[in-house]
């Protein structure tokens, strides 16, 4: 069955699907049976869902757990310190940004969440050196706390983990769109991921849907891949029934979401699906969202096995650093 009748497929069914869990254990077999099973799964996610939960995902518990203690430490700096690294004061938006700062959705007033947000990086960088000259609308350094030591090595091991996962995934969603695995090497060089180390403080009583942790909103890039701590409950999904459902987290995984990127690579065969975080548990909440796109000067073309008369191209063509810079001045309105 060709792509496009897949998806129109997926579009018209009613029946209601859960957010499936792959594991990823063959990840990386040769075999091309597996590989293809692999795909499999990962495409009926992708058609009908467009989130998964990956199981065996292979970052460390030790990774995880740094990450985590290091972006609590970072958070619980006082503001003025961690308003030093105000994500306004650089063109590239890397840094700090503080509660109600960002609004992900134009109709809310604001997102109840602090963050901080970095790019590309290599672990033994000197503190000077300059981001990868080739970035275009997106080049620039990043900033990092001087008062929280171990912060920088510690969401820098987890980012290359999380990128190293994301390189692994990209020749899979390629043999899922019928492609060759190789189809995103060469728009993929130079791993153009964000992340951001999230804090969402508690809100109870009465809340404004209004002001919530993260509004309803779609990534930017090609998938997120999404930690989120254990046992409590705030990431939602819109499913096609235009209902919430929760995403809880489940022990020993990891959340795949796939954003705009690949919704415009594949003309909305593949799905960007809408959700939104609230945390209603009583106590703090931290995520670590990483953002894998495409490197920045990548033109979003449909792939042509996506298109036909009767689903012509969905979207101007427009590069992925054009796209993730207008989103990002969106959203946090400089
Ligand atoms: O914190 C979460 O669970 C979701 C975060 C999110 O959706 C985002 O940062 O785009
Ligand atoms: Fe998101």
């Amino acid at each position: 069955m060709s792509l496009v009748h897949a998806a129109h497929e997926a579009e018209a069914a009613e029946a209601f699907r859960n957010i499936p869990i792959v594991d990823l254990k063959d990840i990386d077999s040769s075999n091309p049976v597996v590989r293809a099973a692999l795909a499999d799964e990962i495409r009926d996610a992708c058609m009908n869902v467009g989130f998964l939960y990956v199981t065996n995902h292979g970052i460390t518990d030790t990774i995880i757990q740094n990450a985590l203690t290091a972006s609590k430490s970072f958070f619980s700096l006082p503001l003025e310190k961690k308003l030093e690294l105000d994500m306004t004061k650089t063109a590239n938006f890397k840094g700090y940004n503080p509660v109600l700062s960002s609004n992900n959705n134009p109709e809310n007033n604001g997102d109840m969440h602090e963050g901080f947000e970095f790019g590309w990086e290599e672990i033994d960088a000197r503190p000077d050196d300059e981001k990868r000259a080739n970035d275009g609308v997106m080049a620039g350094a990043n900033v990092w706390p001087s008062d929280c030591l171990e912060f920088r090595e510690s969401v820098l091991t987890y980012y290359h983990a999380a990128v190293n996962l994301g390189r692994k995934l990209f020749p899979l969603f390629a043999l899922a769109l019928n492609l060759p695995e190789n189809f995103f090497d060469d728009k993929t060089k130079n791993a153009a991921a964000l992340m951001r180390v999230l804090h969402y403080p508690p809100q109870t009583g009465p809340v404004d849907d209004r002001v919530i942790g993260i509004g309803a909103h779609t990534d930017w890039e090609c998938f997120t891949i999404l930690w989120q701590e254990p046992e409590i409950q705030a990431l939602q999904v819109l499913n096609k029934q235009n209902k919430w459902i929760d995403a809880p987290p489940i022990p020993g995984t990891l959340v795949v979401n796939l954003g705009d990127q690949f919704a415009r690579w594949t003309n909305d065969v593949f799905k960007s699906t809408v959700h939104r975080a609230v945390n209603r548990s009583g106590v703090r909440r931290y995520s670590i969202p990483l953002f894998f796109g495409t490197d920045y000067h990548v033109r979003l073309e449909p792939i042509p096995s996506c298109v036909s008369p009767d689903r012509p191209p969905k979207y101007e063509v427009v590069t992925a650093g054009e796209y993730v810079k207008e989103r990002l001045k969106a959203t946090y309105g400089h």
